[in-house]
């Protein structure tokens, strides 16, 4: 069997259970075949730009983790600038928040140059290499001009917006001839897949081969939509675990008498945290009632805080919290509870358990883990709603949750007491449906449907057997 790389900004120790669903799916793959990861060490150099710096090599198991670290410069320019200044804004849609003028594109591609030179270093001629998001989509096309033959596959986590609001960004025909430079393209969503063909198709003339294979940019790629899940079983695990059973008796002692309503999210402007506490708002005026039954949770966890939209966001949130509280509040009962850290994933699943409503309503997301994992968390015998942005990539799959648009207010206010009122066996019959979509498409689905199909393809050209999981 191939040896899996895996390549991303980030890396996790798939050991660890701070590291998440994703890292433990990764991690498990890469176990099997005794794979590599290899990314960003998370760390900081005062060394000058240019530096050649070490690759370090750690084993987690059967898993070997090979890190580097970035000077700073390298980080404000590829991480700070280009991929969250510049692509996370606009594959957003919101061109209005994208810096294209600093220069940040020469970091974003020296940073990608050196990841591809030392990645080189390490690899074997039967590798499999499946790099993970936006930080990274030139990569291949850097590795391909250094000579890799290996089969080369993408993720990308965020959304893919239509081809006119991609084209607004400088170089956008570079950015995607380096996204066609990989052998299998995946993204979240049937939508973000659509906007990926109109794109190559009105742009670059790609000639459709059927079956989602395309010829463009003189090469042969496939793409295809692999909506992530999470791990179903380790969440379940998760929830039965100390940690997450104190929380829940704990919130649920505190809130004997009220109706939880749950937020978890990065403060950051695509997760519509505004317009989400301004819903709510509407929700306690218009329905005088819910004064005496509802609180809001909102965990915003720290996020990116070099990147300035993210702290005109914080400003904007407490603020609008502050209002609603000394508005609303009362000498017993504060309306929304909001706090500015980080949540450990252990005692999450209790949270959300302890919790009638969840809402989870981004502007724009690619997937969006914690509408899963809401539903992972709850009894089936009394579960909570779902109130869902149709914005969310996890909307194409959770139709039976609430779906609202964020933007209306009045609408998500409507949606958010609906789901308190909801009677139990309508929130039973909807759970039921939604706990079987995210059982079947899990976490493992998505690692082994995408791996097949790269796998798979490289087999029919070369007549060799790469990787079968
Ligand atoms: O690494 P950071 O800059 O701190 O950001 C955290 C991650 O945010 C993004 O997550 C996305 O991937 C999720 C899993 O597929 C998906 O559910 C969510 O909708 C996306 O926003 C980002 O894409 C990751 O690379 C970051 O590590
Ligand atoms: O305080 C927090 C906030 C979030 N998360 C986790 O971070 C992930 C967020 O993923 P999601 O896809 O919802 O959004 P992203 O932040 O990746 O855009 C989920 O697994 C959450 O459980 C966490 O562990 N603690």
């Amino acid at each position: 069997m191939s040896r899996l790389v895996v390549v991303s900004n980030r890396i996790a120790d798939p050991r660890k259970t701070a590291a998440g669903g994703l890292a433990v799916a990764l991690g498990e793959v890469l176990n099997n075949s005794g794979g590599l990861w290899f990314g960003w060490s998370g760390k900081l150099v005062d060394e000058p730009v240019g530096t050649d710096l070490p690759v370090h090599k750690q084993q987690a198991g059967p898993v070997t983790l090979a890190t580097m670290d970035l000077t700073r410069e390298d980080y404000e320019a590829y991480y700070v600038g280009y991929s969250n200044g510049v692509l996370w804004p606009v594959l957003h849609y919101r061109l209005d928040l994208a810096d294209f003028d600093a220069g940040y594109i020469e970091g974003y591609r020296r940073v990608n140059q050196t990841f591809a030179r030392k990645l080189m270093e390490l690899l074997r001629p039967d590798d499999i290499v499946w790099v993970q998001d936006y930080h990274l989509i030139p990569l291949a096309a850097e590795l391909r001009a250094l000579g890799c033959q290996q089969r080369i596959g993408f993720f990308l986590h965020i959304p893919l917006p239509p081809p006119l609001i991609f084209a607004a960004i400088p170089g956008h025909d570079w950015l995607m001839k380096g996204l066609c430079s990989y052998d299998l393209v995946g993204f979240q969503s049937r939508a973000d897949l659509d906007n990926f063909t109109r794109y190559i198709q009105d742009e670059a003339h790609a000639q459709d081969l059927g079956e989602g294979r395309w010829r463009v940019f003189n090469r042969t790629l496939q793409a295809g939509a692999f909506p992530i899940g999470i791990d179903v079983k380790e969440f379940e695990s998760l929830a039965a675990g100390a940690e997450s059973m104190d929380m829940f008796e704990r919130m649920r002692r505190e809130y004997s008498r009220r109706k939880l309503l749950v937020g978890v999210d990065r403060l950051d402007y695509s997760k519509g945290l505004p317009q989400r506490l301004r819903a709510f708002r509407e929700l306690l005026a218009k329905y005088p009632e819910s004064r005496k039954s509802a609180t809001l949770i909102q965990i915003a966890s720290p996020s990116r805080e070099d990147v300035s939209a993210y702290t005109d966001i914080l400003h904007e949130l407490e603020s609008l919290c502050g209002s609603i509280n000394g508005n609303y509040g009362e000498l017993d009962w504060m309306p929304v509870r909001y706090m500015h850290r980080t949540v450990a994933r252990a005692r999450l699943p209790g949270l959300y358990r302890a919790s009638r409503v969840a809402l989870v309503t981004p502007l724009r997301d690619g997937m969006n883990l914690v509408a899963k994992e809401y539903i992972a968390a709850q009894d089936p015998d009394d579960p909570g709603v779902l109130v869902l942005s149709r914005f969310a990539g996890a909307a194409e799959q959770l139709k039976e949750a609430l779906l609202v648009n964020p933007y209306d207010t009045a609408g998500t206010a409507e949606a958010i007491h609906v789901a308190l009122e909801m009677p139990l066996e309508e929130r039973q019959q909807r759970h039921q449906a939604l706990l079987a979509t995210i059982r079947k498409a899990d976490v493992h689905w998505w690692c082994d449907s995408y791996l097949h199909l790269l796998g798979q393809a490289e087999a029919e050209e070369s007549g060799t057997p790469w990787l079968r999981l």
